[in-house]
């Protein structure tokens, strides 16, 4: 039987059009191999929905994604938008998109495809092997922490106030996400914080390690996030799953983009508690390289490879693209992101195009 789903799609700013038209087609290959039909529809969010409604998350929009099953989102931002006020920015309209939809944990998955080992900045036997997923907390810490704004003071100065707030539910329920992952993973968590300095990492810690009583096969560690840093650089193999708050896992998730050759080839998944979700690569609008067909796809395509993972429960199909991808790239087929030494060199069109050709023609 035909499975239907609604996909709304949020192409956004930048790159953002490209390389979700690339998904798209994807996807309408793969529903065709696995019998499902996918209904897209598009909406607006970011600096695309500010020009054209003046706000960066519409309800519209919000209304469109409450009534799909998932939601796939390309990225937002650029320069034309750098100078509002952070409120009205398009980051502003995902953060919103993020906390309304209740999504507070963030999976970015880091793995190494041997074909790339020679597109990491590091040296091969740092990175080959590297299978490491960041578990990020997605809305609440600094992002999201009460009071922020810039205020002026007594002495009529201006000062910016951000806060860092978690309370033990929020840092609970990202830590059983982390544990959870972890037991079907290798069993092995890190979490990351700066116990050493702050108070929100203070209790994180003690949470994590509260937990950690429930699970009693996985095996849980602790590292200050400077350490972190340094670790992922020097022998990222020691990793396999990471649990780390709201700001830390943005910074370590981008340093774990480059063990695996680009940030253009990491996907990622927001989950919530129901099954709704919006899958997202990890990286952003990419405006030096906007309209120039230099984009790579591939993160983009992997995310909605976890879009049917982990929302549609479609597992073998989101198997057939990342074997897809695989093979694309075992045939020499490189974005200028991921290129190395005879190498074919192509754009984002032509990436999806060689990937649409492979899929057609595998089992
Ligand atoms: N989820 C999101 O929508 C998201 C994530 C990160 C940044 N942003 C926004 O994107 C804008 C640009 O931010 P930035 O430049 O710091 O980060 P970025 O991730 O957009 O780009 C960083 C660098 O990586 C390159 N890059 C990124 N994605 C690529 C891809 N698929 N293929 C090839 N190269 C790629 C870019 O060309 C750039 O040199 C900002 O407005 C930022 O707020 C959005
Ligand atoms: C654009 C920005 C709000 C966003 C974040 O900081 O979460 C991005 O950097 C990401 O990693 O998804
Ligand atoms: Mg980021």
């Amino acid at each position: 039987m035909t499975q239907n789903y609604q996909i709304t799609l949020l192409p956004g700013d930048g790159i953002g059009p490209e390389i979700i038209s690339v998904a798209v087609d994807v996807l309408k290959v793969v529903g065709k191999k696995f019998d499902i039909q996918f209904n897209f529809t598009k909406a607006l969010i970011g600096g695309a929905a500010i020009d054209a409604t003046g706000e960066p998350l519409p309800a519209s929009t919000l209304n469109a994604c409450h009534q799909s099953d998932s939601i796939l989102l390309a990225a937002i931002g650029g320069y034309k938008w750098d100078s509002l006020p952070s409120n009205m920015r398009p980051e502003a309209g995902l953060l919103a998109l993020r906390g309304k939809l209740k999504l507070f944990a963030n999976l970015r998955p880091a793995r190494i495809l041997p074909q790339l080992i020679d597109a990491s900045p590091l040296k091969k036997n740092v990175v080959e092997g590297v299978n490491l997923i960041v578990v990020r907390e997605l809305i609440s810490g600094i992002y999201f922490g009460k009071p922020k704004g810039i205020f002026a003071t007594k002495d009529g100065e201006k000062r910016g106030v951000n806060t860092m707030a978690y309370s033990e539910s929020e840092i609970e329920r990202i830590g059983r996400v982390a544990f959870e992952t972890a037991k079907k993973q290798g069993h092995k968590l890190c979490s990351i914080d700066k116990a050493n300095v702050l108070e929100t990492s203070h209790l994180w810690r003690d949470c994590m390690n509260k937990l950690a009583g429930e699970y009693p096969d996985v095996e849980l560690s602790h590292l200050y996030v400077d350490n972190a840093a340094m670790q992922l650089l020097r022998a990222p193999k020691q990793f396999g799953v990471i649990v780390t708050g709201n700001l830390f896992g943005d910074i370590i998730s981008d340093i774990a983009a480059m063990l695996t050759g680009s940030i253009g080839m990491l996907p990622s998944a927001s989950l919530g508690n129901s099954s709704l979700g919006v899958y997202e690569p990890v990286h952003g609008s990419a405006p030096d390289i906007a309209g120039q067909d230099r984009a790579n796809p591939l993160a983009q395509v992997l995310s909605a490879a976890m879009m049917l993972n982990y929302g549609l429960n479609q597992p073998k199909a989101a198997e057939f693209i990342e074997k897809g991808v695989s093979q694309v790239l075992e045939l020499g087929y490189r974005t200028e992101d991921i290129m190395s030494a005879n190498m074919n060199l192509v754009g984002c069109k032509t990436m999806g195009d060689i990937l649409i050709q492979t899929l057609e023609t595998m089992d």
